[in-house]
């Protein structure tokens, strides 16, 4: 993707869960190398706007234009913390139903952990994880993807303000390193404060 493109643009998105539209003609055009944060206040629908923008929900009304790929990175692990789960495999799991060669997959994993600085604790259960290393662990499952957008729900939720810098260290070197249009849910005023977009929900509707 050029650093000028836009793999993702959104258009006039409404979306009920029930009767009443949470989302009221939301726009958003996402830019390849750079990070959109979403904001707002609780109920707002950030997380329901970044499930149509992953194609995890489809809008009642309005599209949904991709020309890129797309990973979504969840705010817990969908595994139980009792399973004996390592690291590698929580990172692999970004990689499964894409039919990579094996080696392919394990040097992907690698570099996956290496950029969320967690080389050496590959092997590590992940229940024996801090919840900051284990929100990284989350954070390469996306990474692992080398999608050109990456979606993040709250990455950083219930974490210590060094944790919440780590992640976003992450999430801009993987906009400018690597061109990634990076969209994050966040309540973390120094996550609005460092990135390239914001999107303002209230009520439903982009205010920003
Ligand atoms: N599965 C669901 N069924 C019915 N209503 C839902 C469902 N999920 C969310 N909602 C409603 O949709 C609206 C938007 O919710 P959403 O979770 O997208 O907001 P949010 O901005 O992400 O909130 P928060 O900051 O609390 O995570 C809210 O009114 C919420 O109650």
């Amino acid at each position: 993707m050029s650093p000028t493109s836009t793999p993702l643009a959104a258009r006039g998105l409404c979306f009920a869960h029930d009767r009443e539209d949470v989302l009221h003609d939301v726009s958003v055009a996402l830019t390849a190398g750079s990070v959109t944060v979403v904001a707002g206040p609780n109920g707002a629908g950030k997380s329901t706007l970044v499930e149509l923008l992953a194609g995890v929900r489809r809008p009642r009304a309005g599209t949904v234009e991709r020309r890129g790929s797309t990973a979504l990175v969840v705010q817990r692990p969908a595994v139980p913390d009792t399973l004996p789960v390592t690291v590698s495999d929580v990172v692999a799991m970004g990689t499964w139903g894409r039919r990579r060669p094996r080696a392919e997959v394990r040097l992907a994993v690698a570099e996956a952990v290496q950029r969320v600085g967690l080389t050496g604790l590959e092997h590590r259960a992940l229940a024996a994880l801090s919840g900051g290393q284990r929100q990284r662990a989350l954070l390469a499952q996306g990474i692992v993807q080398r999608a050109d957008v990456l979606l993040l729900d709250e990455p950083a939720a219930g974490l210590d303000a060094d944790s919440r810098a780590t992640a976003r260290r992450i999430l801009a070197a993987e906009a400018t390193e690597r061109g990634v249009a990076v969209v994050c849910v966040t309540h973390d005023e120094e996550d609005i404060a460092a990135a390239d977009h914001v999107v303002r929900l209230v009520g439903g509707r982009r205010v920003r």
